[in-house]
Parts: structure tokens; C-alpha cells; sequence
């Protein structure tokens, strides 16, 4: 495993629109995720949550500060490296599993390597279909499967290109409570056994509680960072936050 950070935001801030209209989303967050380790976000609705996580993975871009993604300050990009970093250094996990109807398992996993132009490694690939325990379903169309099932396909095609950084959004938000707590052991197992990274905005205390550690913000601001979460810890904390 290599050391260091795998994300740092630097002075980010994200206005959106101009004026008397303008809204500041991000206001000046400067923060590290080292490599190797699972984090959560939290903080009240509008606190900034997903504009954190845009600007992580370069789909918005900040109105100031940096953001540098295994090493590579992502501001300095053109559009289109912008785009090859997205789909080779970073693995996106959402709500709706967001897998293409059409293909397969295999191929849904393998697809970000395709669009890339690269070949996925072999033995990485029997690694993480069998660490999603997914190696019998690698015919099957989305259709197919369970919702817990697409997620761990989800997973795997977010780990397929050895990103820097694995991003999930509310990744157990349409599952079941047994479900999500199989996908959220997963995603620890991931980060634990396989060294990856992961970066995962929830609302759910519990959710949040399966991370190494939670960043919470609140107004745009990190406003805290919680070691070792419980549940209940989690709460205490966005309570005093304010609504959530
Ligand atoms: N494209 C946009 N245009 C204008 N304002 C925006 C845009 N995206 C987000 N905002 C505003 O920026 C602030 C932060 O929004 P963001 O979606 O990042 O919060 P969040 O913490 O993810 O919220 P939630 O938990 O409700 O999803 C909010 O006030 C929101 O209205």
C-alpha cells in the first residue's frame, strides 16, 4: 500500500450563480483522505455534501483552491484528461446502482476500462468479482439481480480500473437494513483487505458508523472529524449540527 493521501482538498470553495442569487456551497475546505482508509461525509441537508464529493471527482469544478487526486491537481486538466482521470482514477458508486441494462455483469464491471481504451488486469478482475462474490452471476443482466447485488456489481466496476479513490453516494440509500449492512461490510472489506480507498457521503449514523472516521460539514465548512464512529456517537454530533 502506498502512503500519503489519496485526495486533498485545498482552500475549496464552490459558488454557485452570481450576484444576490449567489450561493457558496464549499467555503474554503481543506482536508486529506489518506490512502487505505474509509471515510464518511455527513452534515445537514445543503451543508455541501455532494459538492464536496463533485469536486472530489472533477465533475464541478472549484471557484477557487485546489484538488489534488493521487497527486495530480485536477484543476490544471483539460476536459478531456479530466475525463480519462474520471474514468481510470476514480470509482463511482451511487444510490441507484446506475449499472447499463443491456450488458452483462462482467461486462458492467468491465466497462469503465473499455471506455478508457485499456484492457482490465486479469487477476485483479478474479479478485474483486470473487471479493464481491459475484463469480457465478458474471452472465446475468442488472435485471437479473438483487438490489444488494447490483451494488456489489457497482462495486466491482468502481474498484475495476485501481482508482485512486472510490466515491459512493448514499451507496445503501435504496437498500434494505441486512442488505445495506452486507454492501457497507463490503465496502469496509474493500478498503481493509484490498487497500483501497473509499470516500462515502450518507444521511445514516449507521452507515456512517462502518467508516474509519466521519467528516462532517455543515454551512459549507468541515465542522469536525469523528475517529473510530458508533451510531450513536454519529448522531450526537449531526444533532448538534442542526437539522438532519
Ligand atoms: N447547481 C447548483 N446551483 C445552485 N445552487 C446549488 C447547486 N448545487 C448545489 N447548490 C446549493 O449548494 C448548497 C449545498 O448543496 P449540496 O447539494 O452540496 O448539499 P448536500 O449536503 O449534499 O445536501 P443534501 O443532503 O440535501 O443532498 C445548497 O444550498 C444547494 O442549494
Amino acid at each position: 500500500m502506498t502512503t500519503g493521501n489519496a485526495l486533498e482538498l485545498a482552500g475549496v470553495r464552490k459558488v454557485y450563480g452570481s450576484g444576490d442569487g449567489a450561493v457558496t456551497a464549499l467555503d474554503g475546505v481543506t482536508t486529506g483522505v489518506p490512502r487505505g482508509t474509509f471515510t464518511a461525509v455527513m452534515g445537514p441537508s445543503g451543508s455541501g455534501k455532494s459538492t464536496f464529493l463533485h469536486c472530489a471527482a472533477g465533475l464541478d469544478r472549484p471557484t477557487s483552491g485546489k484538488v489534488v487526486l493521487g497527486g495530480t491537481e485536477i484543476g490544471r486538466l483539460k476536459e478531456n484528461e479530466l475525463t480519462r482521470l474520471r474514468r481510470t482514477r476514480v470509482g463511482f458508486v451511487f444510490q441507484a446502482y446506475n449499472l447499463l441494462p443491456s450488458l452483462n455483469v462482467l461486462q458492467n464491471i468491465t466497462l469503465p476500462m473499455r471506455l478508457a481504451g485499456a484492457k482490465p488486469d486479469p487477476q485483479w478482475l478474479r479478485e474483486i468479482v470473487e471479493g464481491v462474490g459475484m463469480a457465478k452471476r458474471l452472465e446475468h443482466r442488472p435485471a437479473e439481480l438483487s438490489g444488494g447485488q447490483q451494488q456489489r456489481v457497482a462495486i466491482a466496476r468502481a474498484l475495476i480500473a485501481r482508482p485512486d479513490v472510490v466515491l459512493a453516494d448514499e451507496p445503501t440509500g435504496a437498500l434494505d437494513t441486512r442488505t445495506a449492512r452486507q454492501v457497507l461490510d463490503l465496502l469496509r472489506a474493500v478498503v481493509d483487505g484490498m487497500g483501497q480507498t473509499v470516500l462515502m457521503v450518507t444521511h445514516d449514523p449507521v452507515a456512517a458508523s462502518a467508516a474509519h472516521g466521519v467528516l462532517f460539514l455543515a454551512d459549507g465548512k468541515l465542522a469536525g472529524h469523528l475517529p473510530h464512529p458508533t451510531p450513536e456517537r454519529v448522531a450526537e454530533r449531526m444533532t448538534h449540527l442542526g437539522e438532519w
